[in-house]
């Protein structure tokens, strides 16, 4: 597993500012399951991962892997298999050479090269230049390389930016397969749509500070809203019923929408006072809305929506 203590990064950012990338953060990352790591852009994910994989050193704090600092390992492609930036492959290089040259360097034996690049499907363009390959091939040939240690830890930064829906699909599967077999897994992302098909539990981070640290299901229920809506034919009658008992109300078109009771109650409700209900349904918002919601007082770059122009 993972585990930071207190994790702090602090860069300095000319004329003798500095800020905390990453903020003090605690955080364990159990195996068995695909853990997302979330949050805007510059919120600290990269810097983090960079930190766990001992790339970067923290300004103070700890984390550790499997028990121990990561950069101690004797043998770190059999600890943690990283995808941190998919494109720093030699690109005159074929697949199965970059692998064969990665696995000699970190004494693996070469016949794992095979078994990676058909773990990932790579094997019948192994022999082809790795610059000639598409973004998803570079992606697969990023995680075979990840692979070769047959780590019981796997972090991937934004493993799916920029792929198709097809090459997402394969991360996502094969993320989940990886987690099924007891690995630990640890994937960043800043899309929070991705990340609810892809994670069972969430690590949300906001100018580098954790915001949630909970499963998919509690982080739906705490920051998901949810209202009911009411279709009926005597909606203002309906309304009033309902705004009688202190129940939030609002008109949308031909509906009505109710905050703070769940749909059954407010059937019944309106059973009592005999009004026909043509619709009864409970709505929530997406994940995106909560993820967005929970993270808007720490996004780093806000755009400026036209409306809002700039005043000259
Ligand atoms: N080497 C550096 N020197 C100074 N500041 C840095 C450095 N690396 C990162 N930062 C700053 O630290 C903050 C966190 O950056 P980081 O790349 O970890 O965020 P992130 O969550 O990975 O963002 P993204 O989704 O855009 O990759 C940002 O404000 C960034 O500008």
């Amino acid at each position: 597993m993972i585990r930071a203590h207190s994790l702090t990064k602090r860069f300095t950012t000319g004329k003798g500012q500095s800020k905390n990338a990453v903020d003090g953060i605690d955080f364990v990352v159990e195996p068995g399951r695909v853990t997302g790591f979330l949050g805007p852009n510059g919120a600290g994910k990269s810097t983090t991962m960079r930190m766990i994989l001992g790339l970067d050193a923290p300004t103070s704090g700890t984390v550790s892997v499997n028990g121990h600092r990561y950069a101690a390992s004797p043998a770190p492609l059999r600890e943690i298999g990283a995808l941190l930036d998919a494109h720093a492959i030699h690109p005159g290089r074929s697949a199965r050479d970059h692998l064969r040259w990665m696995a000699a360097s970190n004494g693996i034996p070469t016949t794992r090269v095979g078994e990676v690049l058909e773990l990932v499907g790579l094997e019948p363009v192994a022999g082809q230049r790795a610059g000639r390959f598409s973004l998803g091939m570079g992606q697969r040939l990023g995680i075979a390389a990840a692979m070769l240690g047959d780590p019981p830890v796997v972090v991937l930064d934004e493993p799916v930016n920029g792929l198709d829906p097809e090459g997402i699909r394969w991360v996502r599967t094969f993320a989940r397969q990886l987690a099924d077999e007891g690995r630990t897994v640890f994937i960043s992302s800043h899309l929070m749509s991705e990340m609810a098909l892809m994670a069972d539990h969430l690590l949300v981070i906001g100018r580098g500070r954790i915001l949630a640290d909970c499963s998919m299901t509690e982080f739906m229920s705490d920051h998901a809203a949810s209202y009911v809506r009411v279709k009926a034919p005597a909606l203002a009658d309906a309304a009033a019923v309902l705004g009688g008992r202190g129940l939030e109300v609002s008109r949308h078109d031909d509906e009505i929408r109710v905050v703070g009771l769940d749909a059954p109650s407010v059937g019944e409700l309106l059973f009592e006072h005999r009004l026909a209900v043509h619709e009864l349904t409970l709505v929530r918002s997406s994940l995106e809305d909560a993820f967005m919601g929970l993270t808007a007082d720490s996004v780093e770059y806000h755009a400026i929506a036209p409306s809002e122009g700039v005043a000259r």
